[in-house]
C-alpha cells in the first residue's frame, strides 16, 4: 500500500514492473532477463516464455499476417521487419494507492505516452484507469469505456475487445506504424490514472485498487531502418528513415531517465 505520507517514495516507484525479452542471447544482453526462481513461483519462466512466443506468432508469424497489414486495409509493413522477434514482454503491478496521492498529481500510474514500437497488445484487469487522448481534442483524455469495446477508433489508433468478466485486450498502434503509414495510422497518447470512483478499496480511506496489466510490445528488428512504405508516400515522406535501434533507445532513454538514479531490486527493474 502506498500512503499519502510516503509521497516522495511514490514519485520514484510508481509501479512494480517485470519485463523480459527471451530472445536476448547470453553475452550481449542489453539488460539481462531475470526470473523468479521455481521455489518462488513454479514454472514462471516456462509460462512467460511460451506466452511470449504465442503472442509473437499471433502478431507476426501466421501466414495471415505475413504480407498484410495489421489493419487489413492497407499493406503497410510487410514481411521483413519482424524476423528477430525483438519484442518486449512486460508485467505490471500498480500497487494500491491512497487516492489523494494520485489526485494531487504527484504521479500518474503511467504518464501519457505513445508506445515506441509497431503494435502493443495490452491485457488489463477490470480495475480501470487506462485513458486515451481524443485526437480531435489534444489534452483531453477519456476512459476506454465499454462503448469503445469491440470497436476500432476513428483514427485507427486503437482497437479493443472485452471479456465478459470485465478484463479486456487492447491493440495499440505504435510509433513505427505512423512512420510506415506516413500518418495514415496514428499512435495514440495514453496514460493510466486513478481508477473510477466506484473502484476503491474502502470509501472512508479513499484507496484505489491495485491494477495488473500485461503488455506485449511488438517491435521492429533493431537492425532495420524504418521508413514510409513506397505506396503511401503521396507527395513526400513525413518522417525521415530511422534506425529501429536508435529510435527505441532514444525513446526509452527519455522515458526512463527519471528512474535511472534509483537502483531497484533485481526483480523490480524496468
Ligand atoms: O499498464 C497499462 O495498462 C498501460 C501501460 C502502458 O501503456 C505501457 O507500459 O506502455
Ligand atoms: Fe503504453
Amino acid at each position: 500500500m502506498i500512503k499519502a505520507s510516503n509521497r516522495s517514495e511514490l514519485s520514484q516507484i510508481p509501479k512494480i514492473c517485470l519485463r523480459w525479452d527471451p530472445t536476448r542471447g547470453s553475452g550481449q544482453e542489453r539488460e539481462p532477463n531475470r526470473y523468479p526462481p521455481d521455489a518462488v513461483i513454479l514454472g514462471f519462466r516456462e509460462f512467460t516464455t511460451s506466452f511470449f512466443w504465442e503472442a509473437h506468432e499471433f502478431c507476426i508469424g501466421s501466414s495471415v499476417h505475413r504480407d498484410w497489414a495489421w489493419t487489413r486495409r492497407e499493406r503497410l509493413c510487410g514481411l521483413g521487419y519482424h524476423e528477430d522477434a525483438d519484442n518486449l514482454f512486460r508485467l505490471i503491478r500498480y500497487p494500491a494507492v491512497e487516492r489523494p496521492v494520485i489526485k494531487a498529481g504527484i504521479t500518474a500510474r503511467t504518464t501519457a505516452h505513445t508506445d515506441f514500437g509497431s503494435i502493443t497488445i495490452l491485457f488489463q484487469d477490470d480495475v480501470g484507469g487506462l485513458e486515451v487522448e481524443d485526437p480531435a481534442k489534444p489534452g483531453t483524455y477519456s476512459a476506454l469505456s465499454s462503448s469503445m469495446l469491440f470497436k476500432e477508433s476513428a483514427d485507427h489508433s486503437i482497437s479493443s475487445c472485452c471479456h465478459a468478466g470485465g478484463s479486456s485486450v487492447i491493440v495499440n498502434v505504435g510509433d513505427f506504424l505512423i512512420r510506415w503509414s506516413n500518418d495514415v495510422l496514428k499512435s495514440n497518447l495514453h496514460r493510466v490514472v486513478e481508477p473510477p470512483a466506484d473502484r476503491v478499496l474502502s470509501r472512508d480511506k479513499e484507496t484505489t485498487k491495485g491494477r495488473f496489466s500485461i503488455l506485449f510490445f511488438v517491435q521492429a528488428d533493431r537492425k532495420k531502418v524504418v521508413q514510409c512504405v513506397k505506396e503511401l508516400e503521396s507527395s513526400s515522406a513525413k518522417y525521415p528513415p530511422v534506425s529501429a535501434e536508435e529510435y527505441l533507445n532514444m525513446r526509452r532513454k527519455a522515458t526512463f531517465k527519471k528512474f535511472q538514479s534509483t537502483p531497484m531490486p533485481p526483480l523490480m527493474q524496468h
